[in-house]
C-alpha cells in the first residue's frame, strides 16, 4: 500500500488548511487518485491495522439496504453510532425516526433508489412501457391543467449492474449512484463514496471498478473505503464470472484532520508490508464455475464469508472521528 503513503505525503506537502462543519480543521487537497491492481493482492493498509471485520460488516449492511446503526452493529460495524446518535443537527432533524436511525443512506440508494415518473394520463403507451419496467401508478395529479399520473419504483441499481455485467458486458453504463439530491435533507450524512462504475472485459474475463469519493478522511475513512470497494469488486466478480483486476479510486476533497497528524506521520516512518489475499467463502457460488446466475447472494452474504489470508500489519493506530 505504497499508494496510501504517497497520498498522505501529497496532502502533507501540498495541502492547505480548511475549515469545515465539524470544527476540526483539515489539511486538504482538491483531487487525488490511487489505482490498485488486484493481482498484487488485496489493498488492506499495512502501515496500521485495518478494522477488516468492521469493513465487511459495513459492506453487508449496505448490501441489505440498512438504515439503522443497530443493524450495522449487529453485523460487526460500530463506526456509524456517532453519526446516528451524536450529531446535534441530525438529532434535531424531523426525518430522524429514532435512536440509531441514519435515514436512507448508501445501501437504501444502492438497492431501493426511490424512482418517480410523472406521465400524461393520456399517454397509454408510455404508461404501459413504464409498467413493464416495474413502475406502478401511485396517484393521479394535475399539472398546468393537464391530467397526469405519478408512477413509482424502488430501483435496485446494484442488481441492475450485475444483470448488465452478465447480459451486456460491453456496456459503458454499468454504474450505481449514492448521491440522491431528493433525500439529502433526510440523512445523517450525505454519501461520501458515491459513484461506482464497473468495467468488465468480456475478452480477458477481468472486471475493474472506478469509485468516486467526494470527501475523504484520509486518516480513518480512506483505508476503510478502499477495502470496502475492493471487497465489493471481488464479490461482484464472483457472482458474475469475472476475475477482479483494477480498482481506481478518485477523491474530491482529500483531507487529513488536524488531530490525525500524528497517526499519519507515524505511518510515513513505516515500511509497507506484502499485501494479503481476500478469500470469499466457497459457499458463495462462482458463476464462472456453476454457470448459474445467483445475484441473491448480494443479500445473503455474511461478514464471516470474507477473510483476509496472510494479513501482516504494523501496530494499530487510532484517533478520534470528527462528527
Ligand atoms: N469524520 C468522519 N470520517 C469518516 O471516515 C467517516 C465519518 N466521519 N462518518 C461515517 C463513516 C464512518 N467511517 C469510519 C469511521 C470510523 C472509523 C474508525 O474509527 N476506525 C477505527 C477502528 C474502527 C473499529 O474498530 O471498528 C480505526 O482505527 O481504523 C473508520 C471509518 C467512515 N466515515
Ligand atoms: O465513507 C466515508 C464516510 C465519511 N467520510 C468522511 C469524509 C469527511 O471527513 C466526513 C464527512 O463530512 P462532510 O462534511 O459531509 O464531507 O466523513 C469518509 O471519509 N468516508
Amino acid at each position: 500500500m505504497k499508494q496510501y503513503k504517497d497520498l498522505i505525503s501529497t496532502v502533507l506537502e501540498q495541502g492547505s488548511w480548511q475549515d469545515n462543519r465539524t470544527g476540526i480543521r483539515t489539511l486538504s487537497v482538491p483531487g487525488a487518485m490511487m489505482r490498485f491492481d488486484m493481482n498484487d493482492g488485496f489493498p488492506a493498509v499495512t502501515t496500521k491495522k485495518l478494522a477488516f471485520k468492521s469493513v465487511v460488516g459495513e459492506l453487508c449492511a449496505f448490501l441489505r439496504a440498512s438504515r439503522s446503526a443497530a443493524d450495522f452493529r449487529a453485523l460487526g460495524c460500530k463506526v456509524w453510532d456517532q453519526n446516528a446518535n451524536e450529531n446535534q443537527q441530525w438529532l434535531a432533524n424531523p426525518h430522524r425516526t429514532g435512536t440509531d436511525d441514519l435515514g436512507p443512506v448508501y445501501g437504501v440508494q444502492w438497492r431501493q433508489w426511490p424512482g418517480y415518473k410523472v406521465l400524461e394520463a393520456a399517454a397509454a403507451a408510455q404508461i404501459a412501457d413504464a409498467e413493464r419496467n416495474g413502475f406502478r401508478q401511485v396517484a393521479p395529479l394535475v399539472e398546468d391543467g393537464v391530467q397526469k399520473v405519478l408512477m413509482y419504483k424502488a430501483i435496485d441499481q446494484l442488481r441492475e449492474c450485475l444483470d448488465t455485467i452478465v447480459n451486456n458486458p460491453s456496456s459503458r453504463r454499468i454504474l450505481f449512484h449514492g448521491w440522491n439530491p431528493a433525500v439529502l435533507d433526510q440523512v445523517a450524512l450525505p454519501a461520501c463514496h458515491l459513484l461506482y462504475q464497473f468495467i468488465p472485459n468480456a475478452t480477458t474475463r477481468e472486471i475493474s471498478l472506478c469509485l468516486y469519493v467526494r470527501s475523504n478522511d484520509i486518516g480513518l475513512g480512506t483505508p476503510f473505503n478502499i477495502a470496502e470497494g475492493a471487497a465489493l469488486l471481488h464479490l461482484v466478480a464472483r457472482l458474475t464470472g469475472y476475475k477482479p483486476r483494477w480498482f481506481s479510486y478518485f477523491i474530491g476533497d482529500a483531507h487529513i484532520y488536524e488531530n490525525h497528524m500524528e497517526m499519519v506521520q507515524e505511518q510515513l516512518k513505516r515500511e509497507p508490508l506484502p499485501l494479503p489475499q481476500l478469500i470469499i467463502n466457497s459457499r458463495v457460488p462462482s458463476f464462472a464455475e456453476t454457470g448459474k446466475y445467483e445475484p441473491e447472494w448480494l443479500e445473503k452474504i455474511e461478514p464471516s464469508d470474507f477473510t483476509l489470508a496472510g494479513y501482516q500489519h504494523h501496530a494499530p493506530l487510532t484517533a478520534p472521528m470528527a462528527v
